[in-house]
């Protein structure tokens, strides 16, 4: 690994990344960056949270001189909660140098857009669907965009997006510098890629398997209606940090978040039915740890970053390996540890082995948690909370109560009522959910092609970050006999709910308008039968989603 000030950085570019805390590049920085400076297109492909947005972000800060006024630099994104985050550590890296960048997407008031956009953003990070409205407005004109890049290509394909890349991609001159990074990259992109990119450096840093290796992968085997009781246990058992609950359907995340929210978890849904404020506030509180689970189509599956995202939970399998390697990949992101958990039905069993195969990662199975270790977990939480106050002396008005208490009383019958008071069971509170469809293992072969390459090494930071982690795989480094083409990938038709939270425009538009949108064939997102993916679930697995 490199230090960043190897690059040939700017100091300004460098003193952010510093700030960021970032101190050494990661794998796919180290590759991304030089090719990315030398102005060729690229194609990079790199595990899940292994820093791919920096990978791109830096060397395209690099080069824009801070005296432009055009949009010189345009990203795009699969959907609007990425444009936010990637405008976000955009804005991060350009702290000191002083570009401006801006997230345009579906959902947000187009009137607002118009103004920022006065301000002269030289990086524009958008979905599809809201540039090309702003395009076909002239609010947005990309005759000076010399660097696009496509993150997450794949997934804009998979949504339907290819026509509106397509006639975004004409806009922009062809003397231009594309770069196309994904983690996962099936074959639909290579077909995008020999159509708009020239001559394109491959760059994959993918080690034995497609999974990060941070990740401890189990699952567990339950019927359907077991599964909320199941889910409950498991989280008292494993206290999450944070965590993030993948449902398949967008009924599916209401009822889990409600039925969560009902035993007293601190738990909120994310779709793409909700508005595009209420999308905001929900990921500002996860954010921002105000709530603690997050439940979730798939919506949430691509490029999320939040930090402290400890587990990820398949409270239904999704359709496809690559998506369970996008959601999974929500943690053990940048060295950290993680956990996934996935709910298995008898008759899904096949589909689990899919998935293994596919991924060439075994998913360990594990037993339902029995309800004793869902209290003892519960309690352990609560004595942790006990012992943080007395810790940090926040009781002085207690003392009183206390002293008079165990003047009358054992000491410890008091102490263990507190507890108990304080763990506040809520089991009894009967939560009921629709049952879901079983998956049904996909006949088709899985699209496993090699790129021959083979790097070894944890894709994150080298190996000073507690190297051997204690998950069930076998850690991150030096590719233990796993011998053979690593590559990876996996058949690439999918596409049932969730998937396609495309770039709608529920609030945002106003009259004045020119084109029959994209935006408005995706108005009801998810699982909608009308999308270009068509859903391999039959069509009553999405009735009231
Ligand atoms: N060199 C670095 N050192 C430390 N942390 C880093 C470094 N580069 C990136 N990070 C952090 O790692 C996290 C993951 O990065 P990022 O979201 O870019 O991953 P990604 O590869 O795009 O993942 P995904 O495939 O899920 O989209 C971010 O929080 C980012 O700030
Ligand atoms: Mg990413």
């Amino acid at each position: 690994m490199k230090t960043f000030a190897e690059f040939g950085l700017e100091p300004k570019v460098l003193q952010a990344i510093t700030e960021l805390g970032f101190e050494e590049s990661t794998p796919i920085q180290d590759k991304s960056i030089p090719i990315a400076m030398s102005g060729s297109d690229m194609i990079g492909q790199a595990q899940t949270g292994t820093g791919k947005t920096a990978a791109f972000g830096i060397p395209l800060i690099n080069k824009i001189p801070t005296s432009e006024e055009r949009i010189v630099a345009l990203i795009m994104t699969p959907t609007r909660e990425l444009a936010i985050q990637v405008a976000e550590e955009i804005g991060k890296l350009t702290k000191y140098k002083g570009l401006r960048s801006l997230p345009i997407y579906g959902g947000q008031e187009i009137g607002r857009q118009i103004r920022a956009l006065k301000k002269k953003p030289q990086i524009i990070i958008g979905t599809p669907g809201r540039l090309l409205d702003h395009i076909n407005r002239k609010t947005i004109k990309l005759e000076d965009v010399r660097t696009v890049v496509l993150d997450e290509a794949d997934e804009m394909l998979d949504m339907g997006f290819m026509e509106d890349i397509q006639a975004i991609l004409k806009q922009v001159p062809e003397e231009r510098q594309t770069l196309l990074f994904s983690a996962t990259m099936p074959a639909n992109i290579q077909k995008l890629a020999q159509q708009f990119l020239k001559n394109p450096e491959h760059v994959a840093v993918i080690s034995k398997q497609v999974t990060a290796p941070l990740i401890a992968q189990n699952y567990i085997e339950v019927h359907e209606r077991q599964k909320f009781e199941a889910l409950c246990r498991l989280l008292d058992m494993e206290s999450p940090e944070l965590a993030i609950i993948f449902g398949r359907t967008k009924r599916r995340v209401d009822e889990l978040s409600e039925g969560l929210q009902k035993r007293g978890y601190s738990a909120d849904g994310l779709h793409g039915d909700l508005s595009q404020n209420q999308r905001d506030n929900v990921m500002r509180k996860f954010r921002d740890g105000s709530i603690d689970v997050l439940v979730a189509t798939d919506v949430a599956a691509r490029g999320l970053d939040v930090s402290g995202v400890t587990h990820v939970i398949n409270f239904d399998l999704p359709q496809d390996p690559e998506s369970y390697v996008h959601r999974i990949g929500r943690t053990g992101r940048a060295g950290k540890e993680g956990s996934a958990y996935s709910f298995v039905t008898p008759r899904e069993a096949d589909h689990l082995h899919f998935i293994e195969k596919v991924t060439r990662q075994k998913i360990n199975k594990k037993p339902l948690p029995s309800l004793a270790e869902a209290i003892e977990g519960k309690q352990r939480l609560t004595a942790e909370r006990v012992l943080e106050i007395v810790q940090n002396d926040e009781f002085t008005e207690y003392k009183g109560i206390a002293i008079q208490l165990l003047e009358q009383y054992d000491s410890v019958h008091l102490m263990a009522a507190a507890l108990k008071l304080l763990t506040g069971e809520k089991k009894d509170v009967s939560v009921e959910l629709t049952p879901e469809e079983p998956l049904r293992a996909k006949k088709r072969k899985p699209d496993i092609r090699s790129n021959g390459r083979r790097y070894s090494g944890s894709s994150f930071g080298g190996g000073n970050r507690g190297g051997g982690s204690s998950n069930g795989g076998s850690g991150g480094s030096g590719g233990g006999g796993y011998r053979g083409r690593d590559d990876k990938r996996s058949g690439s038709s999918r596409g049932y709910e969730g998937r396609n939270n495309r770039d709608t425009n529920n609030n945002g538009g106003g009259g004045s308008r020119g084109r029959s949108s994209s935006e408005g064939r995706s108005s009801s997102g998810e699982g909608r039968s009308s999308e270009p993916r068509r859903p391999k679930y039959s069509s009553e697995d999405f009735v009231n989603n």
